[in-house]
């Protein structure tokens, strides 16, 4: 197992707010971890920062032990934004023919690769349809499926689940699973406590700081409850507290 994404002592912020403190965290190979947090807690800064979008205020971020930011890197790395980047005159087949050919996959390989990375989203039916005539959950499901058509060594996925229902995210999730298995790492943001439960390790994050780290069931005997949720509540219970206090 190799260290794919190391985050040491990072703080980041725009312009003179700081946003993330003090961040440290580590994904292997072969390793899935989520961050979950509430809305404005600095899920998106931080996976921002670690895809090179924004330089660190401090501390390091590396990639397969390399700095970011670093453009050529990015091409090891399938990214789903938390807001659809879509050509909606375009149909579903001709963006992930386009965004593939973007990150430098033949179109023969890409012809392989398309049917499978639809089938994981479920969209295989909807390929030839225009993108503006997409639902909101159909346009998520595709900017998933343009993060996986190049099978990249890293995913790193914001809110990969919001607008999926059930079935599917269950479906998501065993391949997310499978490709981890075959040594991919993923790193994804969430609100939703069954995300986290799916995931190797969890970052919970909350005001900018990281709350509490660690495998589920570690983080559940570890607070003394009875479900990753109820690890947030504590953690977030036991940030305040120290907070008041300072
Ligand atoms: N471009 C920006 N300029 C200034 N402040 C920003 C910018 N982007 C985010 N912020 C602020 O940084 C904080 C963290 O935002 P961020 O988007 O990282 O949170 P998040 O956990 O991803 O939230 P959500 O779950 O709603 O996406 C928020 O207070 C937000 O207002």
């Amino acid at each position: 197992m190799t260290n794919t994404i190391q985050v040491s002592n990072l703080e980041q912020g725009y312009g003179r707010t700081v946003v993330l403190k003090d961040i440290n965290l580590t994904v292997t190979s072969g390793e899935i971890l989520a961050l979950i947090g509430p809305s404005g807690a600095g899920k998106t800064t931080l996976v921002s920062t670690i895809m090179g979008m924004l330089r660190p205020m401090r501390g390091q971020v590396a990639v397969l032990n390399t700095p970011m930011p670093n453009r050529p890197l990015l091409a090891k790395i399938g990214f789903m934004a938390q807001t659809d980047a879509l050509y909606s005159s375009l149909t579903a087949q001709e963006n992930l023919l386009f965004f593939g050919a973007m990150q430098g996959i033949s179109r023969k390989k890409l012809r392989e690769q398309i049917p499978h990375a639809a089938g994981i989203v479920n969209l295989v039916s909807d390929l030839t349809k225009q993108v503006s005539d997409y639902s909101g959950g159909m346009k998520r499901r595709l900017s998933l499926a343009i993060a996986l058509v190049s099978d990249p060594e890293i995913l790193i996925l914001d809110e990969p689940t919001v607008g999926i229902d059930p079935e599917l995210r269950q479906q998501i999730w065993h391949e997310l699973h499978q490709l981890a298995a075959a040594g991919r790492t993923i790193l994804l943001t969430t609100h939703v406590m069954e995300d986290a439960e799916e995931a190797d390790e969890v970052m919970m994050i909350r005001n900018g700081e990281a709350i509490a780290q660690g495998t589920p069931a570690e983080l559940i005997a570890n607070y003394g409850v009875s479900s990753v949720e109820e690890v947030f509540l504590k953690a977030g219970r036991q940030q305040d507290a120290t907070t008041h206090n300072d």
